[in-house]
Formats: structure tokens, C-alpha cells, sequence
């Protein structure tokens, strides 16, 4: 579902990720790892077409992202780093005006189910500078999903959830990747991780220092931090 090859991002003298190697499997949920400024937005920047790499390719859904950015943004959902929706619609505007764009046809179906699922109908007519950062987060990731794209990348998914959200959010993710979704996920709350990904890539100083299965012999039946902090030490 992705293939990166020779990946990277210098900006100035800083190596954000530098030659990444990498394949994500339709069907997975893939969770790419690392400490602190490491370069997994870098790396979600590069892969939903928002920023140029200085070199390398990328392919999403056998698309050439760098030379068709805008039909790969077709085919996915995607929710970026801290993205907030535009603060003068209110919820309810912004999601119908996200179905509108997606061309779904039974908009008004699909909006309430999210506000629903998420629990947040309460709030639809709030305009969205005034939701909380929980609710707008739940609405950035309803609209990911909104068109039932074959491939969501989420920066961070479960920030700002309560985790009675968060469980439905992990829920959900994994419902999907087991009705024939891919989801490319990156974190560095390991525990998310360990409980919901299938594979996993883990990044260092922008080198990709492991790709695997979860259940991979290098990780073997020990604590997922362990071998984390054996690996960015
Ligand atoms: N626009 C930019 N200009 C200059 N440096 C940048 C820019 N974006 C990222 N960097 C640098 O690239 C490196 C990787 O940053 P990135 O945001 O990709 O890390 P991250 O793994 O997502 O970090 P975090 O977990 O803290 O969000 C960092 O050193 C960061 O300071």
C-alpha cells in the first residue's frame, strides 16, 4: 500500500529523515515509532504529499505521491499533526462541507453516525475555534474516515482523548484494518502500539532502525519498550 524508497528531508543542516526505507502492507495497521523530534511528522508530511522530500519516492496505492499528490489525497484519509478545522464553520458545517468534497451521497447518514459514535452531537452547532481540543480532534479523525478511503494516516490519533474515547478510537481502527482497511498510524506512546498495531517501523535520528511484524522474533515476547529503548539508546 506504500513504498518508500531512499527517503529524505533535510531541512538546513538537520537530517529530519535521511534514506528511509520502508513498506507498509495493505490490510495492516502500522504504527511508525520514535522518541521526541526523531521525524515521524516529517516522515506523514512527505507521505500525504504536504511537504517535498529532497530525495527519494514514495508510492501510495501504486501512486507516484510527488508526481500525482492530489489523486493520492483522493484515496485517503488523512489527519496531520495538531491540524485544527477552520475555526469560523461549526462542527456540523465543517464535516457536511468535508462529505460535499468527498462526493458522499448519503451525507447526512454518514455525518450523524460520527457524531454519534464519537459522542459529540451535543456540540454540532458549536463553531469549532469554540470546541475543545478532544472534540476537535474527534472531528478531524470523522472526517478521515468520512468517505471510507482504503488508506487513513493519522499523526498522533489519540491525543487530546479521554480514554473512554480512546478505547473506541482503538477499537475502531482496528475494526477497520479487519474490514480490509490500511491505516498508518505513528505515536510514541508505546503502549498504543503494543495493543493495537500489526507491524511496526521504528525511527531515529530519521533512520528507520526497525520494520517488522509485531510479532517479529527481534521483539520476541518482551516489553515493546524494551526493545524500543535498545534500539534509540
Ligand atoms: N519546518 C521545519 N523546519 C526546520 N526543522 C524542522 C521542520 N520540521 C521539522 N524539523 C526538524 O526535523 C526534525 C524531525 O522533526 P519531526 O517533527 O518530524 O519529529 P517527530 O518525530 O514528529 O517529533 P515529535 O514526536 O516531537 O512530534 C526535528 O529536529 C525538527 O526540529
Amino acid at each position: 500500500m506504500i513504498i518508500v524508497t531512499d527517503l529524505s528531508k533535510h531541512f538546513g543542516n538537520t537530517m529530519a529523515v535521511d534514506g528511509v526505507n520502508l513498506e507498509v502492507r495493505k490490510g495492516g495497521l502500522f504504527g511508525l515509532l520514535g522518541p521526541n523530534g526523531s521525524g515521524k511528522t516529517t516522515m506523514i508530511r512527505m507521505l500525504t504529499g504536504q511537504i517535498r522530500p529532497t530525495a527519494g519516492e514514495i508510492s501510495v496505492h501504486g501512486i507516484d505521491v510527488l508526481a500525482n499528490p492530489l489523486t493520492v489525497k483522493e484515496l485517503t484519509g488523512i489527519v496531520p499533526e495538531q491540524e485544527t478545522p477552520p475555526s469560523f464553520l461549526t462542527a456540523e458545517e465543517y464535516l457536511y462541507f468535508v462529505a460535499k468534497i468527498r462526493k458522499l451521497e448519503n451525507l447526512e447518514e454518514q455525518c450523524e453516525w460520527w457524531f454519534s459514535y464519537l459522542d459529540f452531537a451535543g456540540q454540532k452547532d458549536v463553531l469549532c475555534k469554540d470546541l475543545s481540543r478532544g472534540t476537535r480532534q474527534k472531528l478531524m479523525l470523522a472526517q478521515a474516515f468520512l468517505h471510507d478511503p482504503e488508506l487513513v494516516i493519522i499523526d498522533e490519533p489519540l491525543i487530546n482523548l479521554d480514554p473512554l474515547m480512546q478505547r473506541k478510537v482503538k477499537d475502531f481502527l482496528q475494526d477497520y484494518v479487519k474490514r480490509g482497511g490500511t491505516v498508518f498510524i505513528s505515536t510514541h506512546i508505546l503502549e498504543i502500539a503494543r495493543e493495537i498495531c500489526t507491524d511496526i517501523g521504528i525511527i531515529y535520528k530519521g533512520k528507520l532502525v526497525f520494520s517488522g511484524r509485531m510479532d517479529d522474533s527481534a521483539i520476541g515476547s518482551r516489553p515493546l519498550e524494551e526493545f524500543f529503548l535498545e534500539l534509540v539508546n
